[in-house]
């Protein structure tokens, strides 16, 4: 992970490569969440190093044939990760320099605005499409995001966006040709906060979206259990193996 600093921190996601998320990743991301708090920045830019690849969610193999203590402590990272940036009272940003699903998308819709490159990248939580369901968390980001009739259909489904069908929903705020513009366009958003009391803009995001956060703090061990539950169905394991080989298989061609 890369940290640029000119007031605003630039975040860059460096994990070739598809920027899957592993312990190691969503533990530096919880690190730096908590280094752009402490640093006082005007504001956060995710964005990825990749060229093709925002992130590809949650690596697989964080859950296939796990450790059960490591993929405990896995998933209560991403529960810490969601959390933080969620939850961030600095301002959010996501330039959306390729492909995002289902944890890409998470990242994505946790922030407060969203430039993505025109091209043919898609943005989506596709965890239906793979016989899984979106975690509460997952869906009320989306839910937050987009309408909620639009969001449902979109879950139930496991639609992935095309950039054009992003921007007419509200997944993505705008556009941009390149990476540069994309950060730019971001900055340019986290600026207009520049004339509005800092205290006060923390404090109404947090009061707006205390709801969707206090759902996920009073059912943290719930949460954490029926993961467990699920990932250690030997019919869960199973769909993992196929869906590993099936990116191998496609990775291959
Ligand atoms: C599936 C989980 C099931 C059960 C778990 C139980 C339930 C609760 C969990 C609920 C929440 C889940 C949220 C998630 O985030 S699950 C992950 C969903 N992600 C995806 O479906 C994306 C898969 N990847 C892709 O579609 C493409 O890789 C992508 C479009 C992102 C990029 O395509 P590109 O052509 O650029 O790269 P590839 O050649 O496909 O991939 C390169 C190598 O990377 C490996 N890869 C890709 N994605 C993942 C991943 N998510 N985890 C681990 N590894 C990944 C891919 O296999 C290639 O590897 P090699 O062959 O080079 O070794």
């Amino acid at each position: 992970m890369a940290v640029d600093n000119d007031g605003i921190a630039v975040v860059t996601l460096q994990r070739p490569p598809v920027n899957s998320l592993n312990l190691d990743l969503l533990q530096a991301m919880n690190n730096t969440f908590d280094d752009v708090a402490k640093n006082k920045s005007k504001g956060m830019i995710l964005t990825s190093a990749s060229p093709t690849v925002f992130s590809a969610g949650l690596d697989i193999m964080e859950m296939y044939k796990p450790d059960p203590k490591r993929v405990e402590t896995f998933w209560v990272t991403l529960q810490d990760m969601w959390l933080k940036l969620f939850g961030a009272s600095f301002p959010t940003a996501a330039a959306i320099n390729g492909h995002a699903p289902a944890g890409g998308c998470l990242i994505a819709t946790s922030c407060e605005y969203r430039v993505m490159l025109s091209g043919k990248f898609t943005i989506g939580l596709n965890e239906t499409a793979l016989g899984i369901v979106a975690p509460t968390w997952f869906q009320d980001s989306l839910r937050h995001t987009i309408p909620t009739r639009q969001a449902e259909i979109a879950l139930t489904t496991g639609k992935m966006f095309t950039v054009d069908e992003a921007l007419k929903v509200g997944l993505i705020d705008e556009t941009a040709a390149d990476k540069a513009e994309a950060i730019e366009k971001c900055k340019k958003f986290i600026k207009r906060f520049d004339k509005i009391p800092s205290l006060a803009r923390g404090m109404t995001k947090q009061i707006f979206r205390q709801e969707v956060l206090k759902k996920l703090l009073t059912n943290r061990q719930a949460d954490t259990k029926q993961f467990l539950d699920l990932v250690n169905q030997p019919k869960v394991q199973q769909s993992l193996e196929l869906y590993l080989a099936m990116l191998k298989q496609k990775s291959q061609k």
